[in-house]
């Protein structure tokens, strides 16, 4: 069971409570997308999630499972973790960058498995970067780092992956690649957890909804349930128009 649970999770910060008794189940098989404006606290979500921020009060679980009774190791191979702004502090090519999402699955001395090299492959491939391998990771444009990153986080195959707006940077149609493989890895099974600020990219892949203002959950649910009108223009304290057409729904702000 792959279900990820944050149970009345508590986060302070300097002082300021940053999440508030937050209750939210990601489900398996299907891809939740956290939406809320700057400073709700949908990165502080997902790093607690991850396992990578403990909160201050409540808990983390997989498959009811508290993430502190996981080893290091096994937590590396069952999530992925995206951050929402990447960095890569030295020149290491791309193919290595790659390569390092495998490091929970190989063994820690001896030979490297060469059954890994068809996997790296086809994650290169999938994100377009068979052209970029060679190339260090510290030269590219964020764009390409941005797929770089995303071909890390899935190339172990993780049952969850946890990602912070992984489409900021990418041009139409690797933001839209991007989103179509997130969905193909729900529909895969796995448990997919993402922030996003492009609500027609949301729209377009979401299963389900949190939604989140001020630190506290303010509605979670189906999407369809999620993107109407009203909720989105009190989340965002904006007009908000949902438009129908025969190419897919589409939001306006006014
Ligand atoms: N290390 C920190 N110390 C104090 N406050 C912090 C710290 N990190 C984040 N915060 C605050 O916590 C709140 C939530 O931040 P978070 O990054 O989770 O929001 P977000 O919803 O991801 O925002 P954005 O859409 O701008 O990325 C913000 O008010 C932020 O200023």
């Amino acid at each position: 069971m792959n279900a990820l649970s944050l149970i009345d999770v508590t986060v302070g910060l300097s002082g300021r409570t940053v999440l508030d008794s937050v209750d939210v189940t990601f489900a398996p098989g299907r891809l939740t997308v956290v939406i809320g404006p700057n400073g709700a606290g949908k990165s502080t979500l997902l790093q607690v999630a991850a396992g990578l921020r403990r909160p201050n009060a409540g808990r983390v679980t997989i498959g009811g499972v508290p993430l502190a009774d996981f080893s290091r190791r096994h937590l590396a191979k069952r999530r992925a973790y995206l951050p929402q702004s990447p960095q890569i502090d030295w020149a290491i090519s791309v193919e290595r960058v790659v390569a390092l999402g495998l490091t929970a699955h190989l063994p820690a001395f001896g030979a490297l498995l060469s059954s890994w090299q068809s996997e790296i492959e086809i994650a290169l491939a999938r994100y377009d970067l068979i052209a970029l391998r060679d190339r260090p990771a510290t030269r590219l444009s964020g764009g390409e780092l941005a797929r770089v990153m995303l071909a890390r986080a899935t190339v172990g195959s993780p049952d969850i992956l946890i990602a912070d707006e992984p489409t900021t940077g990418l041009d139409p149609r690797h933001a839209l690649d991007a989103a179509r493989r997130l969905r193909q890895l729900a529909d895969e099974g796995k448990t997919i957890v993402v922030a996003l600020h492009d609500l027609d990219l949301a729209l377009g892949i979401a299963d389900d909804v949190v939604a989140l203002k001020d630190g506290r959950v303010m509605g979670a649910g189906p999407a369809g349930e999620m993107f109407t009108e009203t909720t989105l223009s009190a989340l965002y304290d904006v007009d908000t128009r949902v438009v129908r057409s025969d190419d897919g729904d589409t939001i306006r702000f006014l």
